[in-house]
């Protein structure tokens, strides 16, 4: 069997053969991506993320490993990025050279690139086919035409373990847009989005079109407020509607929230089996051990202040898809669709100023608008194990637990930052109009914000 390990990959090239399939199991997967947890004799905890195909179209293909002539247009000053002959190896750069400096070196692993054989990633397509959401597996499956996927950390334990108890708690959280737009490019008829999130507005147009069967109290402001207390609401409001934004993991294993990405999802275990699952971490009276690892997460995130990175990135986007669209058909170089639906209105006029910027502005503003995009989707994952009285200073940090008087090791990690395709924005334009109007339609028929809940 191949050995795998980040150290030893770096330091020669290794092709993962039929032969290593045995040695990686299903670990969970998102729209794009399949994640496998490694399981051999290595000593690193390492994941494997494979791309995805969608089934839509009509076989794999290699046809995303190459950017377009825009996109090379656009990404042009970033390293090596459009010289990269993969996608695996497009992912890896633009993580290293746009997201990480954002977001902090100590919180994101870039990964390394593993090549894989076509037969190894048959094989996982096979095996992992049981495991995987039914809805998931009619949406894609494994891009088997890929020679290469992506060796990550695996950020639901700590490396080199705890020292006692083998046992690490850890938190995936998918905040989404932690800001409201401003841009005077919003048209007054989309005036709503000035004022009410595009978390909330989103929940109602997957409601009516059934993809959730309720409307989530989780409200992304809150997580990203800066009160302790907004920031306790949010995790609790998690707690009740976690749908993908919110899952738990016990030593990698998950014990709350949904598999495999989605709103699709149910919980996955009850609330007593959560709170005897977590009781090696918190030593508390029982029936509260749910309520102080809320409090735990919920002070974590507010001393950590890693959401503050996360926003500064998100406000890249600073135009608005309203503006943002307009520079991308001077980048196409097509005549604008949304100018040419417009007429020859006043508004159009408001974005003949956009139509009359240099190529290298638009470039910028689309360029921020794309890594916004990456940073209003991306997830944190945020781990705990206890810490022991009197640890020689741990390498990570450490949260002290009030109530319990407990201290734990926390560590957090951002995942998912890949980088948007440059044909997304007339999807995000059009999907942006979509949200606004069924929002804006079930507020006519007299449904006020909280008849949605
Ligand atoms: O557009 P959004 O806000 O619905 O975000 C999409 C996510 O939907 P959700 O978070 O459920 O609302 C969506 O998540 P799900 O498939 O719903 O789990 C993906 O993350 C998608 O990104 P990509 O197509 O894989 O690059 C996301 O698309 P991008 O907008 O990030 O390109
Ligand atoms: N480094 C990691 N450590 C631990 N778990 C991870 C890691 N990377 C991914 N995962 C798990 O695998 C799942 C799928 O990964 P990821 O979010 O990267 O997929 P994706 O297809 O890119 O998602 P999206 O639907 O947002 O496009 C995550 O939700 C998470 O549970
Ligand atoms: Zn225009």
């Amino acid at each position: 069997m191949t050995e795998i390990s980040k150290g030893a990959i770096e330091s020669m090239e290794v092709v993962l053969e039929e032969k290593d399939v045995a040695d990686w199991i299903y670990r969970g997967e998102g729209a794009a991506n399949l994640v496998l947890a490694y399981t051999g004799s290595s000593p690193d905890f390492v994941l494997l993320r494979i791309q995805k195909a969608p089934r839509s179209s009509s076989q794999c293909t290699t046809d995303t490993s190459v950017l377009s002539t825009f996109e090379c247009l656009l990404w042009k000053d970033t390293n090596d990025l459009v010289s990269s002959t993969s996608m695996e190896a497009v992912q890896q750069l633009y993580v290293l050279y746009v997201m990480r400096p954002m977001l902090g070196s100590e919180h994101v692993d870039a990964g390394v690139r593993v090549l894989v054989s076509r037969k190894f990633l048959e094989s996982v397509e096979n095996n992992v086919l049981c495991q995987r959401p039914a809805w998931r597996v009619n949406a894609a499956k494994v891009n088997t035409l890929c020679d290469s996927a992506l060796l990550i950390s695996d950020h639901s334990v700590f490396p080199h373990g705890p020292l006692k108890e083998n046992l690490c708690i850890s938190v995936e959280i998918k905040p989404k847009c932690g800001f409201i737009p401003c841009s005077r490019f919003i048209t007054e008829g989309n005036a709503i989005k000035r004022t009410i999130t595009r978390f909330r507005m989103h929940q109602v147009l997957k409601l009516n079109q059934g993809e959730i069967s309720r409307i989530s109290e989780y409200n992304p402001l809150d997580l990203f407020s800066g009160s302790s207390d907004r920031i306790h609401k949010a995790i609790k409001a998690l707690f009740t509607t976690p749908q993908n934004n919110f899952r738990i993991f016990r030593n990698g294993s998950l014990i709350f929230g949904g598999l495999g990405g989605g709103t699709k999802n149910t919980n996955f275990m009850d609330s007593e089996s959560f709170e005897h699952s977590i009781e090696g971490l918190i030593q508390v009276d029982d029936g509260l051990h749910t309520a102080s690892f809320q409090q735990l997460l919920s002070e974590t995130i507010f001393r950590s202040g890693v959401l503050d990175r996360l926003v500064e990135a998100q406000k890249l986007d600073q135009l608005d898809i309203e503006g943002a669209i307009h520079a991308y058909y001077n980048i196409v170089s097509q005549p604008c669709k949304v100018c040419r639906d417009l007429g020859d209105s006043e508004l159009s006029r408001m974005y003949l100023s956009l139509h009359s910027i240099s190529l290298e502005e638009s470039l910028k503003i689309v360029r921020e608008y794309l890594i916004a995009a990456t940073a209003k989707d991306c997830s944190l994952m945020i781990s705990f194990r206890p810490r022991e009285d009197g640890d020689p200073g741990s390498a990570h940090n450490s949260v002290f637990l009030k109530s319990t008087n407990q201290s734990f090791d926390y560590k957090v990690n951002f995942i998912d930052l890949d980088l948007k395709p440059l044909k997304n924005m007339v999807y995000y334009y059009e999907l942006d109009q979509k949200i606004v109007s069924c929002y804006t339609q079930m507020e006519k028929m007299g449904h006020g914000p909280s008849d949605f809940s």
